[in-house]
């Protein structure tokens, strides 16, 4: 069944390993490329912008040389770096800091979120970047020429295992109408049950945790994730 949007660049798989048995970091890792995932992603939670803490640089660093897969890019081994914009935004209603849970009324600090684009480049990754479930997508028009790739996230930020949000699926084909070539990234809560919804909007890059890492066969997962794109 040819679900997907005619012209969208190859579905890709990434494995966020934040529901992973963290204590075995990297045959978890390991793990999730055997299965056949095109990427490891790794989240990066401050206790500030989500309400979680996870792992920063020094994990990734360690983790790199223990893995199967090409070269690496950044100092510390990654080959992208997607950041959200909401920091670079002024913060409506509540008033409060930049956190994820915070609706954006937009006023994005263009330079600024430019700045943060050019370090990453200057450092030789990809970059992504990535809007929370209460931002609107527009905000990210204005930067889309200038990075690789959109994330779209599908649940509010911080925690694995959640429910995927439906409703941000006009947000993907919005971008997806106007940037034919872009690689646009879902996370949160991606299931074989719920991909078809991803493939129709126009998504191409599919984060799944939690339904890959608890798999008994996450193998089959990939394959019924990307199969929805064949045509
Ligand atoms: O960024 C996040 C959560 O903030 C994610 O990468 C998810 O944690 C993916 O895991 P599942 O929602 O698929 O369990
Ligand atoms: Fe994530």
């Amino acid at each position: 069944p040819q679900q997907c949007q005619p012209h969208s660049p190859p579905v890709k798989v990434a494995a966020s390993i934040l529901n992973s048995d963290l204590a075995e970091l990297h045959s978890e890792c390991n793990r999730m490329i055997s299965a056949g995932s095109d990427f490891l992603h790794l989240d990066v939670m401050d206790g500030h912008f989500v309400p979680n803490l996870t792992f920063g640089h020094p994990v990734v660093q360690c983790l790199r040389p223990k893995l199967p897969v090409g070269a690496a890019h950044g100092q510390c081994g990654a080959n992208q770096y997607t950041f959200h914009l909401e920091p670079f935004c002024q913060i409506g209603s509540t008033g409060g800091g930049s956190d994820s849970s915070s609706p954006v009324v937009g006023n994005v600090d263009t330079e600024a979120c430019s700045e943060c684009i050019r370090h990453i480049r200057e450092n030789r990754m990809r970059v992504g970047l990535g809007i929370s479930p209460d931002t609107p997508v527009h905000l990210v028009f204005p930067f889309v020429e200038s990075v690789d790739q959109i994330l779209v996230m599908t649940v509010h930020p911080g925690f694995g295992g959640q429910s995927f949000m439906s409703d941000m699926m006009p947000k993907v084909k919005s971008l997806r109408d106007r940037y034919a070539t872009l690689d646009i990234e879902v996370d949160g809560g991606v299931t074989p049950d719920n991909v078809a919804q991803c493939a129709s909007a126009g998504a191409n890059v599919l984060v799944s945790g939690t339904a890959l890492i608890k798999s008994p066969d996450p193998a089959a997962v990939v394959a019924r994730l990307k199969s929805v794109y064949k045509s």
